[in-house]
């Protein structure tokens, strides 16, 4: 005899991940993410014309360690996302 469908277990899709809206999700960070990097390099560049224009140097060292600093919150990866934020908003180093 079968056990009948009211005594059946409830198939547990409830926990399962949605991975097609997780990976809307991710659409909507990436894009969120270019835009802050995008104007992220934009301000920085600003800030290092006007600082420039100034006789002001290319590089600013202690504010580039703070930097640093707060994205070492990511982990080891963090540093690398920093110098490549830096250097997307006031270019290469040794130039
Ligand atoms: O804060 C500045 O003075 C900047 O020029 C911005 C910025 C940055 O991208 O955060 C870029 C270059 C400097 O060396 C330090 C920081």
């Amino acid at each position: 005899m079968s056990t009948p469908v009211s005594e059946q277990p409830t198939p547990d899709t409830t926990d399962a991940p949605d991975i097609p809206a997780l990976r809307q999700e991710i659409d909507q960070l990436d894009a969120e993410i270019i835009r802050l990097v995008r104007r992220r390099a934009e301000v920085s560049g600003i800030v290092g014309k006007v600082r420039m224009a100034n006789g002001g140097t290319k590089i600013v060292h202690n504010r580039e360690i703070d930097i640093l600093a707060r994205y070492r919150e990511l982990g080891p990866e963090g540093k690398d996302i920093a110098l490549i934020l830096l250097r997307m908003g006031r270019g290469p180093l040794g130039r």
